[in-house]
């Protein structure tokens, strides 16, 4: 076909795409004014990932899933911004981690907001000033981020989704790399590049701040004094430095796991994970009978974090991920008996078990 013809082609399609995709979003429009009626929740992790399953299974054209994917997401994301101005709380400033992760969660078409801090994402959440939150819970080098830990243990809000995201820190800076006196960034991403800095920067002075982006913008202000920043792109692109070094991680597989929390959790998938907290009776062999309580009703528990109670000095808080939901029979019996042997349980979510 010639190419005027081609263009002319690819206009036609470009005119059905868009009348399909408004047509679409009269029909999530519709659905979200019957669950505004009825109270449920605008987003629905669990519909999401059904769909996006489904669209990698009938895909035999061109496209891979990952374009598919990146394609969907947007077009949800465009729905979910018609509902009610869906709002998002993560942990700011802008650039982190924790916004590429939400992004990748919800798109580019609804609204965020960057927090200070942990608590301020929880408290938006909780005060309905935002739809959802998204915060850090752990990473696959570092293990797990306490503070959020923490607040789940008083918070009233659920976990309704996860994000996995692969961390690709870079070293950033608007020097040449032999005047680097100092580096800064966030206590996590140094403990991801420890090894790398010893062996390229064991001279320099390592500040730790608040965020990658924070640690970028001082490397920018302070440039003059020898300032390079660890952190990912987004941080290097918002600040104009220039990324002397990518994925400079000790680990090639860094991923880091961030929960998405809201009013409720999500219903079942036949795929999930179910989070909660307790804590045991100060008497000998009181964990292990709590423990054991997973085991007889054979539920997997694919990890066990332990912190201190803010309660009493050297009571703890065990903090466990099982494999199913909560309504799954085998887990509701498990979390039954586990109830005998402690002194407090809580369930704060149970949503699909995604792998990205
Ligand atoms: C349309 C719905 O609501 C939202 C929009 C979706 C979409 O655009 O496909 C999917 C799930 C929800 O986050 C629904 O629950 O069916």
């Amino acid at each position: 076909m010639p190419l005027d013809n081609i263009r002319k082609r690819i206009d036609e399609i470009d005119q059905q795409l868009l009348d399909l995709l408004n047509a679409r979003a009269d029909m999530v429009h519709e659905v979200g004014e019957i669950k505004k009626k009825e109270g449920l929740q605008i987003y629905a992790p669990e519909r999401e990932t059904a769909l996006l399953q489904r669209l990698a299974a009938m895909n035999h054209g061109r496209l891979p899933e990952k374009s598919i994917r990146a394609i969907y997401r947007e077009i949800m994301s465009a729905a979910l911004a018609l509902e009610d101005n869906l709002t998002v709380a993560y942990l700011g400033p802008e650039g982190t981690w924790t916004h590429q992760a939400a992004i990748k969660k919800f798109g580019h078409s609804i609204q965020y907001t960057a927090q200070p801090n942990f608590a301020d994402v929880f408290n938006q959440v909780a005060r309905r000033k935002a739809h959802y939150g998204v915060v850090p819970i752990e990473n696959s080098t570092e293990g797990a981020v306490s503070h959020t830990l923490d607040l789940f243990v008083d918070s009233p809000l659920q976990i309704c989704a996860q994000v996995l995201l692969r961390i690709e820190n870079g070293l950033m800076a608007s020097i040449p790399r032999e005047e680097i006196k100092t580096l800064y960034s966030h206590p996590q991403v140094f403990g991801q590049c420890r090894n790398w800095i010893l062996r390229h920067f064991p001279e320099a002075d390592l500040v730790e701040v608040s965020s990658t982006t924070k640690a970028a913008q001082l490397a920018a202000d302070k440039a003059a004094d020898g300032a390079a920043a660890l952190g990912g792109n987004l941080a290097a692109e918002l600040h104009g430095l220039t990324m002397l070094e990518e994925s400079i991680q000790d680990r090639a597989t860094n991923t880091t796991r961030f929960l998405v929390i809201g009013e409720k959790t999500c219903p079942a998938t036949g795929n999930d994970r179910t989070s909660i907290l307790f804590s045991v009776h100060d008497r000998p062999g009181s964990l292990v009978k709590a423990l054991q309580a997973f085991d007889k009703l054979n539920v997997n528990m694919s990890k066990i974090e332990s912190r201190p109670s803010k309660q009493r000095d050297w009571e703890y808080i065990f903090y466990v991920d099982l494999a199913g939901h909560c309504t799954d029979q085998d887990v509701a019996e498990a979390l039954d008996e586990l109830e005998k042997h402690c002194s407090l349980v809580k369930m704060f979510g149970s949503y699909p078990d995604t792998e990205e």
